[in-house]
């Protein structure tokens, strides 16, 4: 399984303005979802076959850092898609893991360590680079534990002190999605029921959730608390679990269906995931809806409403979420009105997305730096521009379906650490859209 995070050569991914996109595309499993519930099925020390689980270069790492540590990942023949996770019968000791550096999501694996060597010891993580991502949340929850935690420079360790018993209760002072899933996963390796106050709701961690219920852990789920419950009695067969579709992947194509004013369905993603997009798409006049399975956008039938859109990115329970705000952004730029956009979780999400929507010619009122203002309709020039982080990359290429000329991305290591594939997918909806080696 390739784990390395270098791209071939200096290729760039070219994108011209073309015909609406029209047709059926499905989108992958989503790697926010995948990548705690690999860590999930690390902890949950069984066997876990793991469907739909998406070829983008996050989830490789993940996966092959779970195999240096200890635990035996199988492909079965054929699926492209499907992992079947054990623990290895071996008892080696805790390896170094230096690829845990490139990917923020390492975090996720920090119970599955302790429940299999007592220790866990990381390398800070990597990831977007999208501002200062702190993780003192999840030393608050592996204290609250028990566990003992300690930081240097190179990165940190937990180590597992004397098990302890009874209720872990405990209240995150924001909606943090890593902490949230850290407790959830601590418990479960520990066995102990938790109560968590403020906690992350996202689908993300509802898909973990769902996983466990599945496994006997009994949830209750309201606006400030999650309470969880290990089975009374212990299972060992093999479960099957399934990585949802991926709602940023599918929220980036409805924008770039709806920036080329095309008509078409998205198979494959929850609607109920990605409702606060729809109800952005409809702010702007883009007709659009969500299906228990699909996303649908007409936007053939838009109706620009000139209503200023406000895409506040949030860690609230069905807000939007921050990685839907850059393709929203690129989208904005060509309807009429006053829109706003904020991003105080990423607060360096704007330092690396608007210098590159300024190098197709957007004009962009910086507010503050997590804060800005656009004006639209903008008609923007393609120009060589670079994926800064994921989302940036995935907005470019919305940015540059409408762009005039030839819009050239580079940087694509960041774009496929997200996404297998987005030039295919949007190639599949008639994009001219190509990678090339200038
Ligand atoms: C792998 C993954 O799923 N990444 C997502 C996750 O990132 P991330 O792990 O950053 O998300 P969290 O919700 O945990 O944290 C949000 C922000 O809170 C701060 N923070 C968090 C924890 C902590 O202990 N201390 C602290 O200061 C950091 O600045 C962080 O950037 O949620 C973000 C917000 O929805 C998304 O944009 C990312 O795509
Ligand atoms: C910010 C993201 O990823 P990560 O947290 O893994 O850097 C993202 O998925 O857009």
């Amino acid at each position: 399984m390739p784990t390395s995070t270098s791209t071939r050569a200096a290729e760039v991914i070219a994108v011209r303005p073309g015909p609406p996109l029209t047709g059926t595309v499905t989108v992958d499993g989503s790697k926010n979802a995948a990548l705690p519930l690999l860590a999930a099925a690390g902890a949950l020390g069984r066997p876990v076959r793991l469907g739909n689980i998406p070829a983008n270069t996050d989830v490789k790492i993940l996966l092959a850092l779970l195999e240096q540590a200890g635990w035996h990942v199988a492909r079965p023949v054929g699926e492209q898609t499907t992992a079947v996770l054990m623990p290895t019968e071996s008892r080696h000791t805790h390896p170094e893991l230096p690829q845990a550096a490139h990917i923020r999501a390492s975090y996720y694996l920090v119970p599955a360590l302790l429940a299999r060597h007592g220790e866990a010891r990381l390398p800070w993580p990597g990831g977007c680079r999208i501002g200062a991502r702190g993780m003192d949340l999840h030393f608050k929850v592996y204290e609250a534990f028990g566990d003992r935690s300690a930081q240097d420079d190179p990165g940190y360790r937990i180590e597992a002190v004397t098990p302890r018993t009874g209720t872990v209760s405990l209240v995150l002072p924001f909606r943090s999605r890593g902490a949230t899933v850290a407790a959830v996963l601590r418990a479960v390796t520990t066995g102990r029921p938790l109560q968590l106050g403020e906690p992350n709701l996202s689908p993300e961690v509802l898909s973990v959730l769902d996983a466990l219920r599945s496994v006997g852990w009994e949830t209750q789920i309201s606006a400030h608390l999650l309470t969880l419950s290990p089975p009374s009695v212990g299972q060992k067969d093999a479960v099957v679990w399934q990585v949802p579709g991926d709602k940023i992947e599918a929220g980036t194509l409805a924008c770039a269906i709806a920036a080329t004013r095309g008509t078409a369905r998205v198979n494959g993603v929850h609607g109920k995931d990605v409702t606060p997009l729809v109800t952005a798409l409809r702010r702007l006049g883009i007709p659009a809806s969500a299906e228990d399975n699909a996303l649908r956008v007409h936007a053939q039938d838009t109706r620009p409403t000139s209503r200023p859109l406000r895409a506040i990115a949030t860690l609230s329970p069905g807000g939007l979420d921050a990685d839907f705000e850059p393709p929203l952004m690129a989208l904005a730029l060509g309807l009429p009105g006053t829109h706003l956009f904020a991003d105080a979780i990423n607060p360096g999400r704007h330092g690396n997305l608007l210098p590159q929507l300024a190098r197709l010619g957007a004009e962009i009122e910086e507010i503050a730096p997590t804060e800005c203002r656009l004006t639209g309709p903008q008609q923007l020039t393609g120009a060589g521009v670079e994926a800064t982080d994921i989302r940036t990359g995935s907005a470019l290429m919305v940015a540059g379906l409408t762009a005039r000329g030839v819009t050239t991305v580079g940087g694509l290591d960041q774009l496929r650490r997200g996404h297998a594939d987005l030039p295919g997918k949007l190639r599949a909806l008639g994009a001219d859209v190509c990678e090339v080696t200038p």
